[in-house]
């Protein structure tokens, strides 16, 4: 079943040098317990997509079209107060820099202790901290470490006080974006893997935003692969990653590394258009390889083939 249904999403930045496109007609569901990953190059839409989910897209940003209908509820027909019930509470969320949003004047225990107090999920002082720690825990921290700072802790330690911060008040859905891009590689293994306990120990749902398909096919159960502010493939991780059917997928699979395989590297030629002005037909035709006319010509939708995959390549 569908806790997150995206559909004909179009968020726009108004700037004074013309509109970007950054969303422009995403459609994507997630079911309840999946962890699902998208993936694309810098500046493909990914944290707008991601923001717009909790409605935390700033000016010159705005959500122009589309619904976003969690566990039944449109969250772009919800008053302000109303959405924000939602935030932290239904839809949790880590950013790749947690000092953004960890006060550094208050101890960390302090900070989740009210976040927990806010909405209602402890009754008073002492059952705040008592949780707090327990949410520590659960993320590997002893409890004793709550009364430190921000800056006393390590940058993998601050990553799993911001992840312990957003489950404490047991969300549904954990929007988690380049939540390890500033980490190294050990301690990035650490977090994917207390997300996937979180995953299936507690039944979350885990939407993680990564430039890294290599990590995305590892931890997730669906990859989408986004080009240009639309999806270009959505499908089970696996496949995806070892049977790409769209062009953009196998050259960004072809662009990273592969731990199992020896290959050669190739990077994908050339870059992502301006999102102001995007090219017409398939957003990707201009660094394609198979491009034929058809795809200056055409706007691809994604559609649906054999196995729970979907792509839009207007030649595949
Ligand atoms: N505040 C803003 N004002 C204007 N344009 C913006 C703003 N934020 C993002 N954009 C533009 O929207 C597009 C999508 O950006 P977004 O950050 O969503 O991509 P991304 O896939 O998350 O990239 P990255 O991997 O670098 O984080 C880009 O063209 C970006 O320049
Ligand atoms: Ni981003």
């Amino acid at each position: 079943m569908a806790i997150l249904e995206i559909r004909g999403l179009k968020v726009y930045y108004h700037t004074l040098s013309g509109i970007v496109r950054a969303v422009d007609g995403v459609s994507l569901s997630i079911d309840k317990g999946e962890w699902l990953s998208i993936v694309g190059e810098s500046g493909s839409g990914k944290s707008t997509l991601a923001l717009s989910i909790p409605r935390l897209i700033m000016p010159p940003g705005r959500i122009v079209e589309g619904r976003i209908i969690y566990s039944g509820v449109d969250l772009l027909g919800l008053a302000d107060d109303e959405v924000r019930r939602y935030r932290g509470r239904e839809v949790g969320m880590v950013f790749q820099d947690p000092t953004a949003y960890l006060d550094p004047y208050r101890t960390v225990g302090s900070q989740i202790a009210e976040a927990l107090l806010e909405h209602g999920l402890a009754f008073d002082r002492r059952e705040a901290e008592a949780l707090t720690g327990d949410a520590l825990e659960l993320v590997g921290i002893p409890r004793d470490r709550a009364s430190v700072y921000p800056h006393q802790l390590s940058g993998g330690q601050r990553q799993r006080v911001a992840i312990a911060a957003a489950v404490a008040l047991e969300p549904k859905i954990l929007i988690a974006d380049e939540p390890t891009t500033a980490l190294d590689v050990v301690v990035q293994a650490k977090i994917m893997d207390l997300m996937k306990r979180l995953q299936e120990e507690r039944g979350l749902t885990v939407l993680l935003v990564t430039h890294d398909i290599g990590l995305a096919a590892e931890y997730s159960d669906r990859i989408a692969v986004m080009y240009a502010g639309e999806l270009v493939e959505v499908g089970p991780a696996v496949e995806v990653v070892s049977h790409p059917i769209h062009p953009y997928t196998e050259m960004l699979v072809n662009s990273v590394p592969d731990p199992w395989e020896d290959r050669e590297i190739k990077p994908i030629p050339g870059s992502p258009p301006d999102l102001r002005n995007p090219p017409p037909g398939c957003r990707f035709h201009p660094r394609c390889p198979l491009r034929q006319s058809v795809c200056t010509a055409t706007e691809p939708t994604l559609k649906r083939v054999d196995g729970g995959r979907s792509h839009s390549c207007l030649i595949r």
